[in-house]
């Protein structure tokens, strides 16, 4: 369990993370998600000990970091893949931490075995892939068999083949009852691998809740009605209250009305529908659409603009 209270970090007048509360819970893998910039990184190396907060606390299973005695055994962390000696084996490298971290040897084959490293242990790292990388590095995260891991923007650059094993990792992580905690800037990513999501934006909380209470606070609701006598039923709705964009030739997108009420008026004007169906907006939708106004630089449209612009602190 990781659990934060009121933790705040300010680099010079720049507030990099305002007034986070929040617990991470096991048996569940949560999603950190938020735009580039708004603090995922900086609350994890806080949570490592790698920063000290300016103020609030933040605690693993109950005692900060620099607190636990034996870290390795309660908290594995993939921060940056590539701070890893180039010039050492994966197997060299593992053994090294093992012995600094009074961790069994076994554990080192045990741990290449899981990520899939074994038969390339004895290569330097150096010539590693980048998803080579990253399981050595989740393979350092899993020595010490602890009970709480996080990982930073885990599959940033991996091939979907690498995406889909840190994916079912994660969950199978989980499964065994411990403490996953990941983030990332993608929903997409999240969407299919996080029981949980908080979700921030510059430093603060914009939500902490269930994948599904995300979907349903967060994706608007939109009908998809079909009809040949579209021309005539559009202006109805519209006058009901709802925003009418067609798709295609006889086909309406309309939001703002529920199914019910779109049936009905069509039903009260004798139009004929050919389809009425519920559409959910994805998730990366109303993701973007939660996080928009907390985005860091918002770069312009091809053609319209050519620079970035970085939107002035709060
Ligand atoms: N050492 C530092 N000194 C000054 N500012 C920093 C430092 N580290 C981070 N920041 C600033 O704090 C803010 C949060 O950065 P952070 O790296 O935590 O965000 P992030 O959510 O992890 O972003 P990304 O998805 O791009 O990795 C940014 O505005 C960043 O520029």
């Amino acid at each position: 369990m990781i659990e934060a209270v009121g933790l705040t970090k300010r680099y010079g007048d720049r507030l990099a993370v305002d007034q986070l509360s929040f617990a991470v819970r096991p048996g569940q893998v949560t999603g950190f998600l938020g735009p580039n910039g708004a603090g995922k990184s900086t609350t994890m190396r806080m949570i490592l000990g790698l920063d000290t907060p300016t103020s609030g606390a933040v605690t693993i299973n109950g005692r900060p970091f620099a607190a636990l005695d034996n870290p390795m055994r309660e908290v594995g962390a993939l921060l940056d893949a590539k701070a890893i000696h180039g010039g050492r084996s994966a197997y060299n490298h593992l053994w090294c931490l093992a012995q600094t971290n009074n961790l069994p040897k076994r554990r080192v084959a045990e741990v290449l075995e899981l990520v899939g490293l074994s038969e390339v242990a004895r290569k330097r790292s150096k010539g590693f892939s980048l998803g080579m990388g990253q399981r050595l590095g989740i393979a350092s995260a899993l020595l010490g068999d602890p009970k709480v891991l996080m990982f930073d923007e885990p599959v940033n650059g991996l091939d979907p083949e690498g995406i889909r094993w840190i994916r079912n990792l994660m969950r199978a992580l989980a499964a065994e009852g411990r403490t996953v905690f990941v983030s990332s800037h993608l929903m997409s990513e999240m969407e299919n691998t996080a029981d949980r999501l908080l979700v921030i934006g510059r430093g603060r909380m914009i939500a902490d809740c269930t994948v599904q209470e995300f979907i349903d606070q967060n994706s608007e609701l939109a009908v998809r009605v079909s009809s040949p006598e579209g021309g005539a039923l559009a202006p109805l709705l519209r006058a009901a209250g709802a925003a009418v964009v067609p798709d295609g030739d006889s086909t309406l997108l309309v939001t703002g009305l529920g199914m019910d009420r779109v049936g009905d008026i069509a039903f009260d004007n004798h139009l004929r529908l050919h389809e009425l169906a519920p559409l959910q907006a994805s998730l990366e939708q109303a993701y973007m659409e939660l996080t928009k106004d907390s985005v860091e630089y918002h770069a312009a449209v091809p053609g319209s603009h050519p620079v970035a612009v970085k939107e002035s602190a709060r």
